[in-house]
């Protein structure tokens, strides 16, 4: 697990270490600018020359420090200092005493004609902001992420000190502009600039530098978090004795007339994630097709026009988990069904796509949601599910699965580059995945893998953060196989059994 900050935690994290504890703040800056000196040695040759551009806050201190440390390995450093002299902070006055002592040159934004961004510097490092950005960037330093980005085409790599300035640290958006960084080392922890888009798109490679930060007590539980592969060996172990009734089984609400395949992919990706037995509940139409595509599920149809609702109770006394909405429709029988199985279930329960849009439409179904269910909208589905626009969600994911949770005490998985999940455990953004699964049938993949993980036995929480990032690392894993252009939902699941068998 890697704890994720926003600005003001990080801030926090920085004035507990700094007052509390009593490092000096120019010892935790001497181990960020070497972390960064370190880089911006392997990033460019011996002789190369490099470009620091500094902003005047604790950022821009760290530059300084980091041109002082290149210089004495005998690199060919430049500095050029960029707003207010007077707003300078006191770390940035005793590094920018340093460099001058040293001989390093430093100039002014304002006499930048002196030495050309565009021209012949092989590293430009970006230290013009970091966690303390605190509006859009004005047309100055707009023209000024303009000229590194154009060093950057003409062959100069760019390296972003602790996070790529303009980007904010708390929410990926970009204030303005943003500089386009190869390679960002970030200080102590990830900020989720970082990993949300876009600010994710602008970080290049990231590495985390440990420079001795301490968290003060209680931090980690408001701290958001993201999982590695390596977090999947926490699946519940399959007991060697086990059968097909301890591995879980998962009920299926899904498909209709037009859609058997969303009810396929699901069934296929429950099973694939260690399910014992899926059963699909499903218009008689489907019966035929989805019993020839995966004769290992046991497959119920209903008539549409009498779906028989004691039938359906008994089903729900057989499973462990149930999965609905998969291309279920919208129509008269699916709300039916969908109402009785909301009021009656306790079951744990994934609500997906035409259960979210039957939601949606009739609000009164929305108060039998509680802690049992996981609802997994995409940014369209939460904007008919809350009202909100696509822009405000797209702004503020966090925000709106929060507020969601708190209104309606389902546990929110918000679908999208970087998926966001807000649950009894705390919030969780995962960081795998690509654009490659944004393609047909891959919500219904990950409603199939929450089922499976669910009917294991996983509490809700826990089951939607491994299935989000277990999703992801097999659609990582699809895209090396086949490539983002060409990948399908069905190779998604097809590398579900590498992962797991990888990491488990
Ligand atoms: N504490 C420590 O010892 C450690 C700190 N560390 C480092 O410090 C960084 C945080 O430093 P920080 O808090 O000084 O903020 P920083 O990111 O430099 O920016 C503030 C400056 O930017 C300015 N400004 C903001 N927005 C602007 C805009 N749109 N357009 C124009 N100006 C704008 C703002 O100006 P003002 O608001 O005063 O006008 C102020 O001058 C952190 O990311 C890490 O790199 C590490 O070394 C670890 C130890
Ligand atoms: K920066």
């Amino acid at each position: 697990m890697r704890y994720l900050t926003d600005s003001s935690q990080m801030k926090a994290i920085d004035s507990y270490n700094i007052e509390e504890l009593g490092i000096p703040s120019l010892v935790l800056m001497e181990r960020a600018a070497y972390a960064v000196s370190a880089e911006a040695e392997q990033m460019s040759s011996q002789n190369g020359s490099v470009l620091v551009i500094c902003g005047m806050g604790n950022n821009g201190a760290d530059g300084l420090a980091a041109a002082r440390m290149l210089k004495l390995h005998g690199r060919k450093v430049k500095v050029l200092l960029c707003g207010k002299a007077s707003h300078s902070t006191k770390e940035h006055s005793i590094q920018l005493a340093i460099t001058e002592k040293l001989g390093i040159p430093a100039v002014t934004a304002d006499s930048r004609q002196e030495y050309s961004i565009e021209n012949g510097f092989e590293l430009i490092i970006d230290a013009l902001f970091g966690v303390g950005l605190s509006r859009p960037l004005n047309k100055t330093f707009i023209e000024l992420t303009d000229a590194i980005e154009r060093a950057r085409i003409s062959g100069a790599k760019v390296l972003a000190v602790d996070i790529p300035s303009g980007v904010s640290a708390s929410d990926g958006q970009i204030l303005g502009a943003a500089v386009k960084a190869d390679a960002t080392v970030t200080f102590g922890f990830e900020k989720l600039g970082l990993v949300l888009y876009p600010g994710a798109f602008y970080c290049g490679k990231k590495k985390v530098a440990d420079i001795g930060f301490s968290l003060p007590n209680g931090m980690e539980s408001r701290m958001a978090y993201t999982f590695g592969p390596e977090d999947l060996r926490r699946l519940p172990k399959r007991p060697a004795d086990g059968n097909k009734g301890t591995f879980g089984k998962v009920l299926l609400a899904a498909g209709s007339k037009r859609m058997s395949g969303a009810a396929y992919m699901s069934a296929l990706a429950s099973y694939r994630s260690g399910a014992g037995l899926v059963q699909i509940y499903t218009v008689k139409e489907n019966v035929q097709v989805l019993k020839t595509m995966l004769p290992e599920a046991i497959v119920t149809g209903f008539d549409r026009e009498h779906p028989d609702m004691e039938e359906l109770a008994d089903l729900c006394r057989w499973a462990d988990a149930l999965v609905a909405g998969p291309g279920f429709s919208t129509e008269s029988y699916a709300e039916q069904i969908l109402h009785w199985l909301l009021k009656n279930v306790t079951l744990p329960k994934v609500l997906d796509a035409d259960a979210l849009n039957l939601i949606a439409r009739h609000c009164e179904l929305a108060g039998y949601l509680d802690g049992s269910a996981v609802i997994t909208p995409h940014i369209g589905e939460m904007s008919r599910l809350t009202g909100k626009t696509v822009d405000e969600i797209k702004k503020a994911p966090i925000a709106a699965a929060l507020e969601f949770r708190e209104q309606h005490g389902a546990v929110c998985v918000l679908k999208d580059a970087r998926t966001a999940v807000v649950s009894e455990n705390g919030i969780y953004i995962s960081s795998s995945g690509n654009s490659g699964m944004a393609t047909g049938g891959s919500g219904d993949v990950l409603s199939g893998i929450l089922g499976g993980l669910l009917a294991a036995g996983m509490n809700v929480g826990d089951a939607a953060e491994m299935g989000v990032c277990l999703h992801g690392l097999a659609g990582d894993a699809a895209a090396e196989r086949c490539g983002m252009h060409a990948m399908m939902a069905t190779d998604i699941i097809s590398c579900l059994g590498a992962v797991l068998k990888e990491w488990t």
